[in-house]
């Protein structure tokens, strides 16, 4: 489908939204405008772009909303619609190179009729495209059709276990039937609400934590297409909600929580098998730490083992824990362990100083003279060993936000070293000063080309403050250890992402690619230059979109 050649669509007005009023007999009255309120229990349509430019019937998703827009700020509100889409009003130019689908997953939906959930992680998944193609840009938002959230909408109640929800039980035969369900798996989320990859065959797959919830979308419709069933045999329920995925391959970590380790396992493209490449077993504590993500180089994968391990009893508790699924086991130390991947041999097994990380960066191979390795660096967003940021991300912190007071915990670029000599220990350091980024960090992203290779530059959320979440967009210089920062006030960016240009020599050849949720209730595309990190397009949303957490990159073919 070409949707940008379409005849009908003003290339320089958003296409239009058309509201509909929804009577008990199904019939439809028309009323051209664009959308500014859902209305009270109603259904809204968008005039969606296709080339037959059909009406696509989109429920609006509850009657609380306008209230709930009014009070807090709109990266932390749901999503008013099911779907939209429309070509936006570019501010300035979109360079002509840029062609392809930017994807970005996130929880998006954050109540069922008149329950709020508590965490940011707990939203239904919204999915958002920014469709570029000749300086044009169609954008759109489709909610992803889990079971989890279609159980939801259908039964008007949380029906699986999210990150900080579970369902309500009638009585206590309910309860413990659940509790069942949970070694099973059945009564886990599928909520694939965290990233988005493009696999090397071409398939499109959001994912969680849990593997169930890998879902495979059409990037051009946003339509959940199925679930990906890995054929193999390797069980198990969790996995890293970050793989690493080329057009080779897909890396991933299965924690094994009944004997504490992990399995590094690899999908090759156009198959649903994962094979082992082999297994690290945890030197400590009583379960894995958490792997939301992990870092690899070259020749080798590198499973971390955090004090934040993951808690069996905290899975199968109804209340949340300050620390959710999870525990903080000092006493338990902190490893990285460091594995081949051809041969799936262990080549170091490092004590480091206790880390907190969601977010590994890059991680390269240190040579000496003679080009034999001698160290693993690894980078990531290291949280100071503290892991009150998961607290910090409760919508009701997020939500009562006053602007003076200064919330969001530090962060920092931390660089791991893990000598390959057989030493017991790693370091862990400050790749910069954490003040170049306001002492935030998170959500990071880097040209591709650099996966596992030495790297100079990187992208994230870093902090302006006072704040109490990441608020400004960041170009990292890990040589010259600067960073340049973009910030506008009340504005909430998501993760930025790097495009690289075509036929590109400079690492940061490209551009940058951000949603902006801002304080007026409004939201827009943001395009950087890669390079000078200066603004080269913008382009308004009709209504501005909840934050989102991470992104992928779909060039037009
Ligand atoms: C871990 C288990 C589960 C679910 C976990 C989920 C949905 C985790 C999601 C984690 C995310 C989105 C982490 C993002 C971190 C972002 C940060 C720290 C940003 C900081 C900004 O400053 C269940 C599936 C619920 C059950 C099994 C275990
Ligand atoms: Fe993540």
């Amino acid at each position: 489908m070409d949707s940008l050649s379409l005849s009908g669509i003003c290339r320089h007005q958003f296409s239009p939204i058309t509201m509909l009023d929804f009577n008990q007999s199904n019939h439809r009255i028309e009323k051209a405008g664009f959308v500014r309120k859902p209305e009270k229990g109603g259904l809204t349509i968008t005039q969606v772009a296709s080339p037959l430019r059909r009406p696509v019937i989109v429920p609006s998703l509850d009657n609380e909303t306008v209230d709930r827009r009014d009070r807090n700020h709109v990266a932390w509100t749901s999503v008013r619609q099911e779907r939209w889409e429309g070509e936006l009003v570019v501010q300035g130019e979109i360079p002509l190179w840029l062609k392809g689908t930017y994807l970005r997953n996130g929880p998006g939906l954050w109540h069922i009729e008149d329950y709020n959930f508590r965490h940011l992680f707990d939203g239904y998944a919204t999915l958002v495209k920014l469709q570029f193609e000749n300086g044009r840009l169609i954008a759109g938002h489709r909610q992803i059709e889990s079971e989890a959230y279609k159980a939801a909408r259908k039964n008007k109640k949380v029906c699986f276990r999210e990150f900080s929800e579970v369902p309500k039980y009638e009585n206590f035969m309910a309860y413990v039937g659940d509790i069942a369900k949970l070694f099973s798996g059945a009564s886990l989320t599928d909520n694939a609400n965290t990233g988005v990859v493009k696999l090397g065959d071409g398939r499109v797959v959001c994912l969680t934590e849990t593997q169930k919830g890998s879902l495979v979308i059409d990037p051009n419709s946003l339509e959940t297409l199925g679930r990906l069933e890995y054929s193999d045999c390797l069980g198990g329920l969790i996995h890293s909600a970050h793989p690493i995925v080329t057009d080779a391959e897909f890396l991933t970590l299965l924690p094994d929580l009944v004997t504490p380790g992990y399995l590094v396992v690899r999908m090759e493209p156009g198959t649903n098998e994962r094979k082992v490449i082999g297994r690290v077993n945890c030197r400590n504590g009583p379960a894995p730490g958490w792997v939301h993500s992990f870092p690899v180089t070259e020749h080798y994968v590198v499973v971390p083992e955090m004090p934040l391990r993951y808690c069996a009893q905290n899975l199968l508790r109804a209340e949340p824990t300050p620390l959710y699924k999870f525990e903080w086991h000092p006493e338990s130390k902190a490893f990285l362990h460091v594995m081949c991947k051809a041969s799936g041999k262990i080549v170091a097994s490092v004590e480091v100083p206790l880390f907190v990380t969601f977010h590994f960066i890059n991680a390269y191979e240190e040579e000496d003279e003679d080009g034999r390795v001698t160290a693993i660096i690894a980078d990531c967003c290291e949280h100071n060993a503290d892991a009150t940021i998961l607290d910090q991300l409760r919508l009701q912190n997020l939500r009562s936000f006053n602007g003076k007071d200064d919330l969001l915990p530090d962060a920092r670029v931390g660089r791991f070293t893990i000598p390959l000599d057989g030493s017991p220990y790693g370091k862990l350091e400050s790749a910069l000063e954490p003040d170049e980024h306001g002492r935030g960090m998170d959500m990071c992203s880097i040209n591709p080309t650099k996966l596992g290779k030495k790297y100079r530059y990187a992208y994230a959320c870093g902090a302006q403050r006072p704040c109490h979440f990441p608020n400004t967009l960041t170009k990292l210089d890990l040589v010259k250890k600067k960073a340049k920062n973009w910030h506008e006030a009340g504005a909430v960016p998501s993760e930025p992402f790097f495009v690289a240009r075509p036929g590109a020599t400079e690492e940061d050849d490209g551009v940058v690619i951000s949603l902006i949720s801002e304080k007026n209730g409004n939201g827009y595309a943001l395009l950087l230059d890669g390079s000078t990190f200066e603004e080269i397009a913008r382009a308004k949303l009709p209504y501005g979109l909840p934050y989102g957490l991470h992104g992928c990159w779909v060039p037009k073919e």
